[in-house]
């Protein structure tokens, strides 16, 4: 798992450690292991070019000192100032160790663009907005440099708390971050800057809260997957209700049907109009499905079954209305998608006031129809605060879809996905995820470790699916095996 920490949790764990330890000694950590990574990446340290970009905090404070590292070894380091003021006892190491320090601005673009490695100590956790300049067009240049470009802390213009880029910022190769990793540098756009992170322990981990945002890694899922044991059978795996799909849109019941064949339900029950049923039979001929009378939507929908997914491709007409209202009126766990949440943004009481498990899965366009007075835009722009607020407004989890999938719920860590990819911005492949997270559900994981699982798998699927090239919600379902395997 990897735990993020808000700026004010970070900041109040370094204030307990250095009151209590030398003066320096904790940038002194950071600068040593931010070396050390520095030093790895390089494929000789000595003779090597590297430029330190350099604000007016303690995150320049880090890349002076790092750089006197590297200067001492043999390196050849310049300091580029952003700022008249930056911190003096770096800069003083920086010379003593034989670095060189230029504010010119000719002089830093000709030296990023010939440089090796660009280590950016422009802004860490005191940045506010977007670059300011000269940050931004030394931001620029770096993005325009051959370099490797490590970013300290987190990558410049990237805001700490929540991933927001509000103009220019750094784009890094490398990020190495202090004593816990940030919400910034795992959720987009922030995370899509960051590249690959490193987490150098400074010892702040006893002084620190319980984790603002965590983010699963693959031995977290695979502990969290239920797996058919030797005494399983087909009831205790789980029996999952779907209501989706409609005779327009009856790709949405394939694909979420597939979803949650895929997903290792135990068996799946399947309600809706008459064609429809054709359609699902003859892809998934495993699946028991009733068709349902115009006359009377609900008579014919399942029963004893262990959870429901209601919604994708459904319709918005009074026989959904009816229909979502009966299944939310069962005390089982419930996943809403699509336009299942469209009609909730009608009757949102109908989650409110429910106790039993309840899972919505909105896109932002989605999630904005249920969240008054705020647009996709807004949602966009602020994943985690959005995602967090639906769910305390609701009381049940909400499953954030889009570049990085966030799960809320109410006091409880919000979670980021980490195999998110722009490959999953496609038709269909929404349906699939709602399918695979209502067989998590079946199988009895609760809607929050049931939607990490599914997010997790989904993702992975879609980088599986055809090594990087575009992929369809077909592609997807046919790589969720692969997922599952990789896993194991
Ligand atoms: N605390 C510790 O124990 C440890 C901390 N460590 C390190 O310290 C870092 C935090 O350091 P920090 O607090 O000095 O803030 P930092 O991010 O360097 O910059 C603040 C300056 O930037 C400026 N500025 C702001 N926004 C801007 C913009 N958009 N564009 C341009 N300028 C902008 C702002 O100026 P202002 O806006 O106030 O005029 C202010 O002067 C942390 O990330 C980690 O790397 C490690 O050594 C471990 C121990
Ligand atoms: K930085």
């Amino acid at each position: 798992m990897r735990d993020a920490y808000t700026v004010e949790a970070v900041r109040k764990a370094e204030d307990v450690l250095m009151a209590r330890g030398p003066e320096g000694a904790l940038m002194q950590r950071a600068a040593a292991g931010l070396a050390a990574v520095c030093a790895r990446l390089l494929p000789r340290v000595y003779g090597a070019r590297v430029v330190l970009l350099v604000g007016s905090g303690d995150n320049g404070g880090d890349a002076l000192y790092a750089g006197a590292r590297l200067a001492r070894r043999g390196a050849a380091v310049l300091a580029v100032l952003a700022a008249d003021r930056v911190h003096e006892g770096g800069l003083a190491a920086l010379r003593a160790a034989g670095g060189r320090v230029s504010a010119d601005r000719a002089d830093a673009r000709a030296a990023i663009a010939a440089a090796d490695l660009v280590v950016d100590g422009l802004l860490g956790i005191g940045g506010r907005g977007g670059l300011r300049e000269p940050h931004a067009a030394l931001a620029a240049h770096a993005a325009d440099s051959a370099a490797l470009v490590v970013a300290v802390d987190l990558p410049s213009g990237v805001d700490a708390g929540t991933g927001a880029v509000e103009g220019p910022a750094v784009r890094a190769d490398v990020t190495v971050t202090f004593g816990g990793y940030k919400p910034g540098l795992l959720i987009d756009p922030g995370a899509g800057r960051a590249g690959v992170l490193e987490l150098v322990d400074i010892g702040l981990g006893p002084e620190l809260p319980p984790a603002h945002v965590r983010s699963p890694q693959a031995a977290d899922i695979a502990a969290l997957l239920p797996g058919p044991g030797a005494e399983s059978d087909k009831y205790r795996r789980g029996v999952l209700a779907m209501a989706s799909g409609s005779d327009r849109y009856s790709g949405a019941a394939v694909l979420s049907v597939g979803g949650a064949l895929r997903g290792g339900v135990g068996m799946l029950r399947y309600a809706g109009q008459a064609g429809v049923v054709a359609k699902v039979l003859d892809r998934w001929p495993e699946v028991v499905a009733t068709v349902l009378e115009p006359t009377d939507p609900v008579a014919g929908l399942p029963q004893r079954v262990a959870a429901w997914v209601v919604g994708p491709g459904r319709g918005l007409h009074p026989a959904a209305v009816v229909e979502l209202r009966t299944v939310l009126g069962t005390g089982l766990p419930v996943l809403l998608d699509a336009d299942a949440i469209t009609l909730l943004a009608e009757e949102p009481d109908l989650v409110r006031d429910r106790s039993a498990p309840t899972l919505l899965t909105p896109h932002a366009g989605e999630l904005a129809r249920l969240l008054p007075g705020v647009d996709r835009a807004d949602i966009e722009a602020r994943r985690l605060a959005h995602a967090t607020r639906a769910a305390a407004e609701f009381g049940c989890t909400v499953l954030l879809k889009g570049s990085t999938t966030i799960i809320a719920e109410p006091g409880r860590p919000a979670i980021v996905n980490p195999t998110g990819t722009p490959l999953l911005a496609t038709a269909g492949t929404g349906d699939v995820l709602a399918g695979l997270i209502g067989a998590m559900l079946a199988s009895g994981l609760a809607p929050r470790d049931a939607a990490v699982c599914g997010a997790y798998l989904h993702g992975l699927a879609a980088r599986l699916a055809c090594g990087g090239a575009p992929i369809s919600a077909s592609d997807l379902l046919g790589a969720i095996p692969a997922a599952f395997r990789a896993l194991r």
